[in-house]
């Protein structure tokens, strides 16, 4: 069976959400919505486009004015002022309604998956058929082959292949079961085959499925502190140019030019930022919604934008760089102790412990050996779970002691017992952990028995993105709780940078805050529960969605896929997301001071004939300059939607670089374009609707 991670283009997968971008439904919804959106509480969340439109309802109720006290001279030219303001902030809620619109069409297809579902219920050791929505948190349900799970949980006895496609759209199977980091189970998946029992952990409306609705759907985006910071930016430049236009007013009364409420308005909306005012919100909603092509689930914008930034990656070693399914193929004896021995307080020391490995323990005993699951109740045992901290499980029969873990824990054990680890042993634990494999020692009181084989495999593909991620400045460090050895053999296969052994939640933590304090923006994947305060701290938290409740919560982002190589895409969209918001920003900017300069000229070439000089632009009229300005300035929002939505193209170069070309691109085109758009615009207005 198939893990999560596969070798599969991310295209093929990727259909599920894909789509048409731009099909039919999608823009007569944001249509509708771009008009929803006028509503002024809503409108005010994005200032600028809020002044636009305060301007175009002034601009409308001078025109109506000015129609019943019968001037009639003007009307002509301010309606078409007024029409062209309100298409003006209609465009920008199209943008922004747009960029919402897949998550809003994948909402509702989640929805279907949230149909009533049956859930059996064990009380008092019997079943008993509840609707999933009186489920609470604590419950225990019986899900068996064919049944959709009813709620979030953990696994807390057997194993099952389950069908998380309605959820990921990934469509082979994955194993969910009781003990180890693959042990949560969402609503709304569909278990395939065996049965399990699960521990409710989310009262219905809180499920992994509400939460990713509503995600989504964009219902709880908030605005990033960086787009905070953009916009109060912006309002303080629109200030600016509000003081300029009332001057100019003044100006203009001085020397005898009659400028009206509506033109003023006009100049005004074409001198603030308006482009990046109206593209902002879009550019920030269409980041989000490029990870989820990727099935990557951004819990929060910041985070994206953090991931923009990133240097320094951290990777727990087990299910996150391999696949986690750790199993037991061999038992090496220590001298004087035979195999069978060993397998025996192995199998003793694993029956209650419900990790993977513990289970495998017991299978191979049982199949090498046919030991059988002894007579447990003359026995007196306490079961010693397995802990990260420990990093040991066993059992006390009486007063044998029996452990197993990792070799430095062991070692602790045996030497508070008065005994030693036998050289043989430490050169057979050698040999495993240079191999890559996971040595777990055995041992009784004193006595060290052998040591158990436990193998796991790299998943596909990593080396090659991890040089990418290299290309990229990214450091890659891989933190893990097994021994030294088998983290430099595992490291050297995935080709990391650097590795942490012998790691507890704490060092990970520490880790993270060490390379913060140097002042380098941490990623961290990961998917047990250990992971879950470092992944809490990173700025960018990737939890495996094959991981924990636990990882999941604790992280900024959930990967669909659990591929920690994902990272790549999600730095590049991070990445791509600053640089488009600074590109779009320095177009806006460059944008309004040359509209600025196509105006003025023409506004006031009656009164002052050697502004004639500057009035290189030869406009049809001063009412066909100050139209023309604010249709240009109107349809360019519609003309970058596209590039907002997809962003900027980013190539993995040096910032320096990119800025610099950039600015060139932006800036310079920012200045140009204006001048060539309201010419053409004025040729239309003067020429073919004869407007003067
Ligand atoms: N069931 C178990 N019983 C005893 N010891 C175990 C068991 N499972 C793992 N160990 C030992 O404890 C060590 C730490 O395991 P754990 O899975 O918590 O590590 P981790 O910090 O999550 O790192 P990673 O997931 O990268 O291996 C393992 O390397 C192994 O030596
Ligand atoms: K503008
Ligand atoms: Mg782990």
């Amino acid at each position: 069976m198939s893990n999560s991670l596969k070798n599969k283009s991310d295209s093929e997968k990727l259909d599920f959400r894909r789509k048409s971008k731009f099909d039919k439904k999608l823009i007569l919804s944001a249509v509708k919505n771009a008009f929803i959106k006028l509503n002024p509480v809503i409108q005010a969340k994005s200032p600028v486009m809020f002044i636009v439109e305060i301007g175009a309802v002034l601009t409308t109720f001078f025109t109506f004015y000015d129609f019943l006290r019968g001037k009639r001279e003007n009307l002509f030219i301010n309606l078409q002022i007024a029409i062209w303001l309100w298409l003006t902030v209609i465009f920008a809620n199209f943008a922004e309604a747009l960029a919402e619109g897949r998550g809003k069409a994948q909402a509702e297809s989640l929805r279907k998956t949230k149909k009533e579902i049956i859930a059996k219920k064990i009380v008092n050791e019997k079943i008993e058929k509840v609707p999933a929505s009186a489920l609470r948190k604590g419950d225990i349900v019986l899900v068996e082959a064919g049944d959709i799970i009813p709620g979030d949980g953990e696994v807390i006895e057997g194993i099952a292949t389950v069908d998380e496609s309605a959820i990921t759209g990934e469509s082979a199977p994955v194993i969910r079961e009781s003990g180890g980091d693959r042990s949560s189970v969402m609503s709304g998946t569909k278990v395939l085959s065996d049965w399990i029992k699960v521990k409710i952990t989310a009262n219905p409306g809180e499920t992994f499925l509400d939460k990713m609705i509503s995600l989504v759907e964009g219902a709880k985006r908030q605005k990033t502190p960086n787009e905070i910071a953009l916009n109060i930016f912006l309002i303080a430049l629109s200030i600016i140019f509000l003081l300029t236009t009332a001057t100019l007013e003044a100006f203009a009364r001085y020397s005898h030019t009659i400028v009206s409420i509506p033109v003023l308005v006009a100049l005004l909306v074409c001198l603030i930022p308006t482009t990046i005012g109206g593209l902002l919100s879009a550019i920030g909603i269409a980041g989000m919604d490029k990870l989820l092509k990727y099935n990557i689930l951004a819990l929060s914008g910041r985070a994206v934008e953090a991931a923009g930034d990133v240097d320094v990656l951290l990777l727990d070693k087990t299910g996150t760089i391999t696949l986690g399914n750790r199993m037991a193929t061999a038992f090496i004896p220590a001298p004087g102790v035979s195999e069978e021995e060993l397998a025996n307080a192995a199998q003793l020391a694993s029956l209650s412990d419900e990790t993977p490995e513990g289970r495998s323990i017991v299978i191979l005993a049982k199949n090498k050996f046919n030991l059988r699951e002894r007579e447990l109740k003359n026995l007196k045992m306490t079961f010693v779970p397995f802990s990260a901290h420990t990093r040991m499980s066993g059992v006390n029969i009486e007063d044998r002691e029996i452990r197993k873990g990792a070799i430095d824990a062991i070692e602790d054990y045996v030497r508070k017992n008065g005994g030693v680890i036998p050289p043989e042993v430490k050169l057979t634990v050698e040999r495993i952990a240079m191999e890559g494999g996971t040595p777990l020692i055995v041992a009784e009181n004193a006595k060290v028995l052998g040591v158990i084989y436990l193998k796991d495999v790299v998943k596909g593909g990593i080396k090659e993105r991890f040089a990418q991620l290299r290309k990229m400045g990214i450091k890659t460090v891989m933190i893990t709780g097994d021994n030294p050895l088998t983290a430099a053999a595992i490291a050297a296969e995935a080709g990391v940078d650097d590795f942490v052994a012998e790691a507890t939640p704490e060092t990970k933590l520490k880790l993270i805050r060490e390379y913060q304090a140097q002042g380098h923006m941490v990623a961290m994947t990961g998917d047990g529960t250990n992971d879950a305060p470092a992944l809490a701290q990173a700025d960018v938290g990737v939890a495996m969605n094959t991981g924990t409740q636990a990882a999941k919560e604790a992280g900024n982002m959930i990967d669909l896929d659990s591929n920690p190589t994902k990272l790549l895409e999600i730095i590049e969209i991070g990445k791509q997301l600053l640089i488009t918001r600074g590109a779009l920003t320095t177009f806006s900017i460059a944008n309004d001071v040359a509209k600025y300069f196509a105006i003025i000229p023409a506004l006031f070439a009656k009164s002052y004939p050697e502004l004639q000089v500057l009035n290189i632009m030869k406009l049809g009229s001063p009412n066909s300059a100050i139209l023309s300005a604010v249709i240009f300035n109107a349809l360019i929002i519609v003309f970058l939607i596209p590039l907002a939505l997809r962003g900027v193209s980013y190539r993995p170069q040096n910032p320096n670089q990119i800025l610099r070309r950039n600015l060139l691109i932006y800036g310079v085109g920012g200045l140009v374009t204006p001048f060539v758009g309201i010419k053409i615009i004025d040729l239309i207005l003067t020429a073919i609707l004869g407007i003067k």
